[in-house]
């Protein structure tokens, strides 16, 4: 595992064009991604999530900002660097799975063709068991149920441990037994080493995850590692114990509960 930041994004801006003028998708984003480690990318529809992940997986140049691999700036590298890095390095899983799947290849062959991009070898069937698809092996994806595509898009970006694995709501589609599994397998990659990034609104995969950035309107609006979160309980009446750290925020002891997006935010009154 190497603490030298896999890729680092300093004031990252994205901008596509829209009917009404250029939308500014990230708007002067800081971003560092290690290896061994989930990050979790949350925030509002429209937020920038998948724009972000875009340019991390190196499948979109920022129109500003830097964006360093290995501390190499991806600005000076060919089209043909990046397309071999991807290959080789990077698994992604798109929002829409079947966006990462081979049509024409069943299960297996979605499984050996990426060890062979890779060039890897590996035991197809046990891929498959990872993510629960042994029954699954010959079929194809447009056969598949959406939360089978899912887990076969995982568990084909997964292949080799890539450096980086990248994945779009890839607990979206599953109940809990499945995204119990593709949580399991990310984890998995990240003690192999693997950087694994995610966009989410899934409250099961933010809880697995060591870091979450959160996003607001392209701009990176709230930063959380592991080691800062506190489990708590609730009582009966739904009090909550806050940590000493949290209570230090709130003097008099008075503050307003805003839910956004899933989450509750506690703040101080204004
Ligand atoms: N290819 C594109 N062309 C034009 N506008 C785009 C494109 N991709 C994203 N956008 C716009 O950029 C902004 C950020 O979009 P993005 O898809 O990154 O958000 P998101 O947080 O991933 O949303 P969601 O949770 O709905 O997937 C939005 O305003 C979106 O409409």
């Amino acid at each position: 595992m190497t603490t030298e930041p896999l890729l680092e994004g300093r004031e990252l801006l994205q901008l596509y064009a829209a009917p009404t003028g250029p939308t500014q998708a990230l708007r002067g984003v800081d971003v560092t991604v290690l290896g061994g480690r989930i990050s979790a990318i949350t925030g509002p529809s429209g937020s920038g999530k998948s724009t972000l992940l875009a340019l991390l997986a190196l499948r979109e140049r920022p129109a500003g900002g830097e964006l360093r691999h290995r501390g190499t700036p991806v600005s000076g590298l060919t089209r043909r660097q990046l397309q071999r890095l991807r290959r080789r390095e990077i698994g992604w899983v798109a929002q829409r799975p079947t966006h990462s799947l081979f049509p024409q290849l069943d299960a297996r062959g979605q499984i050996a063709q990426m060890a062979r991009l890779r060039g890897v070898r590996l035991a197809v069937l046990d891929s498959l068991a990872e993510v629960d698809l042994t029954a699954r092996a010959t079929a194809l994806p447009a056969v598949m149920s959406g939360g089978e595509q899912q887990r076969l898009a995982v568990a084909a970006a997964a292949v080799g441990a890539p450096a980086l694995l990248v994945a779009d709501e890839p607990t979206a589609e599953l109940d809990d037994d499945s995204a119990a599994l593709v949580l399991g397998l990310l984890r998995a990659r990240a003690a192999q080493g693997s950087a694994v990034v995610i966009a989410t609104h899934d409250a099961r995969a933010i809880a697995a995850a060591d870091t979450v950035l959160r996003l607001r309107h392209g701009v990176l609006t709230g930063y959380v590692s592991a080691d800062q979160r506190h489990t708590t309980t609730i009582d009966g009446q739904g009090r909550l114990q806050l940590p000493e750290d949290a209570l230090a925020l709130f003097p008099d002891g008075s503050l307003t509960v805003k839910i956004v997006d899933g989450h509750v935010e506690l703040h101080r009154p204004e």
